[in-house]
């Protein structure tokens, strides 16, 4: 198999389940960490209704409210970086994107207390609309964020697996803290589509995820657009399409596990652009968090050379239009994070984090800012 990739795998969740074909995925789920970075997980164990109901009942309801109510929860209102943001409010490589959202996350209480790192306070509870004016909406958002988190710690054990490590604490759930100190977080991105002969079309700029793992479940509200939304790039710097596939999640891994993992498995630089036409395009990343003390310069796994060969045989980055991270690998996973949405988000830092915010920005509020 071409290390080089010109299409993003697709692998069946459902394999993984029958002993008599589970190393036949465990097999693809080797070439795509390495080689890849992206895969397409089909049939995997989450509520197709859930999500039905998610994708066409809440969804619009969501993005249609006015815009105070949406601004009655925006992202400034929280030290842990959840709400509602509108559109060009997040930065990725200098420019705007031209995203509206909504962060959420999986239920937590704040470790923080005096004394702590700022960083504890990084995590904490959603912020939710009105229940009165979208009805049932948070249950269904809450009950879907836990069974995506199941998917992902399976998808973990999977991922250990294939890269010949042990199981559990011994592999990459090392990571985790106990399942009260973890949280994850979740999104509702809309896309609105751009005209045909528009210059800029940057609905998120190229960049890596931060963290272990990322689910998303792209979709189209209307199937009436062509447009490709999702784009990976390979090792020699082509862009790559990665459109909607029902009932999959594209799963990509992020710097951090690329970081712990030796560069085996791959952290590929991706993007989104904005739809062309009439119709928007929606997703619904889920980020999988690790233990917000974990420092990766401490953690790195230790692989057979027969595996670490296949690496080597892999080659690395010609070219990535992304920019590479730098302090990430010494500061606690907590810190490099929350410098992250700092960076992203620097009203939301101002605001909660102003002696970090400082430091990053020591000329106040940029213009135009950038995490990644
Ligand atoms: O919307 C998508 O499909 C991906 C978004 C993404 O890459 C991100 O938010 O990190
Ligand atoms: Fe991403």
């Amino acid at each position: 198999m071409s290390a080089n990739f010109s299409s993003v795998p697709i692998l069946n969740y459902e394999l993984a389940q029958d002993p008599a074909r589970r190393q036949e995925f465990i097999e693809q789920l080797r070439h795509a960490l390495i080689n890849v970075g992206f895969l397409y997980l089909s049939n995997p164990p989450v509520d197709q209704e859930l999500l039905d109901t998610l994708v066409n009942k809440y969804i619009p309801q969501l993005f249609a409210l006015p815009d105070d109510t949406k601004l009655a929860i925006r992202m400034a209102n929280s030290p842990h970086f959840l709400g509602y943001s509108k559109l060009g409010a997040e930065f990725t490589k200098g420019a705007v994107d031209y995203r509206e959202q909504f962060d959420f996350a999986t239920p937590h209480i704040s470790r923080w207390k005096p004394g702590d790192p700022d960083y504890y306070s990084l995590w904490g509870p959603s912020q939710w609309p009105d229940e009165e004016l979208v009805p049932g909406f948070r249950a269904i958002m809450e009950r879907y964020m836990l069974q995506v988190q199941d998917v992902s710690y399976v998808f973990a054990e999977l991922a250990s697996e294939a890269l010949g490590l042990p199981p559990g604490k011994a592999g990459l759930a090392r990571f985790y803290d106990t399942p009260d100190l973890m949280q994850h977080r979740s999104k509702i991105v809309k896309y609105p589509p751009v005209s045909s002969d528009a210059q800029v079309d940057q609905g998120v700029g190229p960049h890596y995820d931060a963290g272990f793992l990322t689910f998303v479940r792209s979709l189209f509200l209307l199937q009436a657009s062509d447009h490709p939304g999702l784009q990976v790039q390979n090792l020699s710097g082509e862009w790559i399409d990665a459109p909607p596939i029902p009932k999959t999640f594209v799963v990509n891994i992020g710097k951090a596990l690329e970081f712990v993992t030796r560069g085996l498995a791959r952290a590929t630089s991706h993007r989104v652009l904005s739809p062309r036409g009439n119709t928007p395009r929606y997703s619904v990343p889920f980020f999988q968090n690790i233990g917000l003390n974990v420092r990766l310069a401490g953690s790195v796994l230790d692989f057979s050379e027969d595996i670490l060969r296949l690496r080597d045989a892999r080659g690395s980055v010609s070219t990535t239009d992304s920019v590479n991270f730098a302090e990430f690998d010494r500061e606690p996973s907590g810190q490099v994070n929350l410098i992250g949405r700092v960076k992203s988000h620097p009203d939301v830092g101002q605001i909660h984090y102003p002696e970090l915010f400082k430091q990053l920005f020591p000329h106040g509020l940029p213009a135009i800012a950038s995490a990644y």
